[in-house]
């Protein structure tokens, strides 16, 4: 069996247009313009390319966008008071701030500074704290994309077993509540987990995001299972190239799995396309407007 391929440049197309469909809706019926503001503190080449990437997708949504580049010297009361400027900004519905951060900034402190309601990252602790109670969060842009894929791939999660291989803040916690808010037995093991291999045998969903190139083997994964890389690890190939790969080992795991995301063109695009839906509903519930299906979860 070959694995069926999850298209995640597929998905992100639609979902960005229905983005852009709701945008039009809110300028003509409401006169109102979803506005997104993204804070970049530093040059890290990746993360130049990612805010780049956003400042283009939220404008071809037909959404403002506001970009602030400041030195990777920039102080926390610097940075701080940006925060609390576009807390106050009434045309700026979604604030993010691209990370990874420089080292002397304090991530958590700086996070927790963005107003709950524009924290179009769901990365807020009070965001974490509702989604973790069954509550109306925002949701992290990258667990969001990929349930949206798992939803349409599986059809209900009810009752399937889920591990989730990863435990960070941004992606591996968040995903694991939003499995198990749709009912799947949830398992989060990570890289010093003792019996891995055996876990993902049990897997119906193994949801990849250990920042490992090439973690999870092809021989771990169970027959059928719908296999959903978060990995981005950039490694050399031997001929001074580098190549980007996942978590998974895309080659030995297509051979076994029902379905699949590639790395490449998988996750990676949800994130940003569920950073503009993350906007348009953080936009409608600031005015208490009904908020468009299929953007949230
Ligand atoms: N504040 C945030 N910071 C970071 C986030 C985030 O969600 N919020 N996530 C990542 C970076 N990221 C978005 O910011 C991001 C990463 C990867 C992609 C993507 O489309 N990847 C492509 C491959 C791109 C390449 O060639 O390098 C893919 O997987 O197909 C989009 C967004 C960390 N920081």
């Amino acid at each position: 069996m070959t694995a069926q391929i999850i298209d995640g440049k597929n998905f992100a197309v639609a979902l960005r247009e229905k983005v852009a469909e709701h945008t039009s809706y809110l300028k003509e019926k409401h006169n109102i313009t979803p506005g997104l503001a993204v804070v970049l503190v530093g040059e890290d080449p990746a993360s130049q390319v990612y805010v780049r990437s956003k400042g283009k997708q939220t404008i071809e949504a037909g959404m403002n966008s506001y970009e602030y580049k400041l030195s990777a010297d920039t102080s926390e009361t610097e940075l701080l008071t940006l925060i609390n400027q576009l807390n106050a900004d009434t045309n700026v519905h979604g604030i993010l701030v691209q990370l990874p951060l420089p080292e002397h900034l304090d991530e958590a402190l700086v996070i927790n500074a963005i107003d709950p309601a524009k924290d179009v990252d769901g990365f807020h602790i009070s965001n974490a704290g509702l989604l973790a109670t069954g509550q109306k969060a925002m949701v992290p842009c990258t667990p969001l994309g990929c349930l949206m894929m798992l939803r349409e791939y599986c059809g209900s999660l009810s009752g399937l077993n889920a591990v989730v291989v990863g435990r960070s803040n941004i992606v591996g916690k968040p995903m694991a509540q939003l499995l198990l808010k749709e009912s799947c037995t949830v398992t989060i093991a990570h890289s010093r987990t003792r019996n891995l291999p055996e876990l993902v045998g049990g897997a119906d969903i193994v949801v990849a995001a250990v920042g490992q190139p090439l973690f999870i083997k092809g021989e771990w994964i169970k027959p059928g299972a719908t296999v959903i890389d978060v990995g981005i690890n950039r490694i050399e190939q031997g001929d001074g190239m580098t190549r980007l790969v996942g978590d998974v080992d895309f080659e030995t795991a297509r051979e076994v799995a029902g379905a699949i995301t590639p790395v490449p063109g998988g996750v990676g695009p949800m994130t940003i396309a569920c950073l503009l839906a993350n906007t348009v509903t953080a936009c409608c519930r600031s005015y208490s407007l009904p908020e468009p299906q299929g953007l949230t979860v």
